[in-house]
């Protein structure tokens, strides 16, 4: 089953390539042996089509959206500069001015004006799937069209095609901030994706400069060195991969799986991920690795919720079941546990069916209302990904993303307090009333992850 990519504003089209770049290197790394072919056919098959004119070279599955032109023509030309893989020729649409980091002029302005032009290049995009599972989207929370006009189009899709799964892939923004309004912006756009997504999945920006900056040894981190990195994660989560035990078979619906396992309660829809190893190509040529000691950080990395191997705090041990939620939260009001509604871990590579996992189907990792049939998923596949002979990625729906919500949503909420900037939203449309309406959304989802 294919998935259709809708990139949206700056950082969506950025990150939004350097998937497709990690997906076609990978897919291509594979041996010629007839495992890594079937791996390779059901890649393509997943996100890219080869019907468009232009020879051989597979089109990605993907529609491009910014108000500006510029990022988008990079975009284009630098994946069809690859020679690999490129973008449908016609498959972009894009005007002369950007949202101003409005997400009101993103959502009432720029939306139904685009509405009609986007929706026909997903449209047209569907068409060529054989059999779709759905969509991921991915934006910027932060800035105006990446999150405004992205929630516009998630509605959209939402209603256009109302049994395919969404994925709204999000960036989270850098805690210290480069857009000022960038906490009302973030606050808007979770606030109504709850309501047309399946699943929101969370990479914070601080947390991947982190990784670049000490797993990985890059001293001038740019933003390609950033997507890189969450590129890596996300094509471990959605490469060809097996759900059941037989290790031939692929999973069919990608997006239709990850739900499944993940979003098992419509009030808990926030994932998050974190991936091991993760190092610099020179490390990596000198490292080996075990299943058994990659779980073992991997499992603690989980509990203590750090992002990366660096800096785990092995002190964090799980809470007997049945304590109350009192008894999880450390004396300085920290919430030291990181309880799970659910957890999927995917690992691949060698000798993979010997990973012992069992330490994640403890029950004291999870709230105490999610049945032990459906805590932990486990899929797996044989390949290598993506250089990594062995190799773990956890999608977490967990406590893991409360501290910055809870963050963002005080921001935020102090900021209106003062009606600061908030002129700047109403002049496009919105009313105070669906700030307001917004902030107790997102305080009900802080609640909801707090009591886990
Ligand atoms: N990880 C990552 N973050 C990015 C990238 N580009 C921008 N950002 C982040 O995205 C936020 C700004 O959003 P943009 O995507 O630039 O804005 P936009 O959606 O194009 O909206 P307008 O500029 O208002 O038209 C900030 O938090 C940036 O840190 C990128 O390539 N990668």
């Amino acid at each position: 089953m294919s998935v259709v990519v809708v990139q949206l504003g700056q950082c969506g089209n950025q990150v939004g390539r350097e998937l497709f770049e990690v997906v076609d290197s990978d897919a291509r790394g594979q041996g010629a042996k007839a495992d890594g072919e079937r791996y390779r056919e059901a890649s393509l098959d997943r996100f890219f089509s080869c019907e468009e004119s232009g020879g051989n070279v597979p089109t990605a599955r993907a529609v491009l959206v910014d108000m500006e032109s510029k990022v988008i023509g990079r975009t284009l030309s630098s994946a069809a500069k690859t020679g690999r893989w490129k973008y449908g020729d016609k498959n972009y649409f894009c005007q002369k001015k950007g949202s101003g980091n409005n997400w009101a002029n993103g959502f009432y302005i720029h939306g139904p004006k685009c509405e009609d032009a986007v929706m026909n290049l997903v449209r047209q995009e569907v068409e060529k799937c054989d059999r779709l599972s759905g969509f991921i989207t991915t934006m910027s929370l932060a800035g105006g069209t990446g999150s405004g006009l992205g929630t516009y189009v998630t509605g959209c899709l939402r209603d256009t095609y109302p049994n395919s799964f969404i994925l709204n892939h999000v960036i989270w923004p850098h805690r210290t901030g480069e857009v000022i309004v960038q906490n009302y912006n973030s606050v808007l756009t979770l606030s109504h994706l709850y309501q047309s997504s399946d699943g929101l999945l969370i990479h914070e920006n601080d947390t991947i400069h982190k990784i670049c900056s000490q797993l990985l040894n890059i001293k001038q981190i740019s933003f390609t060195d950033v997507n890189k990195v969450i590129a890596h994660q996300l094509g471990s989560i959605l490469q060809p991969v097996c759900t059941g035990l037989c290790l031939t078979e692929y999973s069919r619906s990608p997006l239709g799986d990850l739900m499944e396992t993940l979003v098992t309660h419509p009030e808990y829809k926030l994932l998050s991920a974190m991936s091991i190893p993760q190092m610099s190509d020179t490390s990596l040529a000198f490292s080996t690795f075990t299943w058994l000691g990659l779980m073992k950080h991997l499992r603690q990395m989980l509990i203590s919720n750090t992002k990366m191997e660096e800096g785990i705090d092995w002190q964090v041990r799980p809470t007997p079941a049945g304590l109350p939620v009192a008894a999880k939260i450390s004396p300085n009001k920290e919430l030291r546990f990181n309880t799970s509604v659910s957890n999927l871990l995917i690992l691949r590579g060698k000798e993979v069916q010997n990973a012992e996992t069992g330490g994640f189907n403890d029950q004291a990792l999870y709230t105490s209302w999610t049945p032990a049939e459906s805590a932990l998923s486990v899929w797996q596949a044989s390949q290598t990904f993506n250089k990594y002979e062995r190799s773990a990625t956890m999608v977490s729906n967990s406590q893991s993303v409360l501290k910055p919500l809870d963050s963002v949503v005080r921001k935020a909420w102090n900021m209106f307090a003062s009606r600061a900037y908030v002129h700047q939203y109403t002049k496009y449309g919105i009313a105070e009333e669906d700030f307001l309406d917004s902030f107790t959304t997102m305080e009900q989802v802080v609640a909801s992850y707090s009591n886990l």
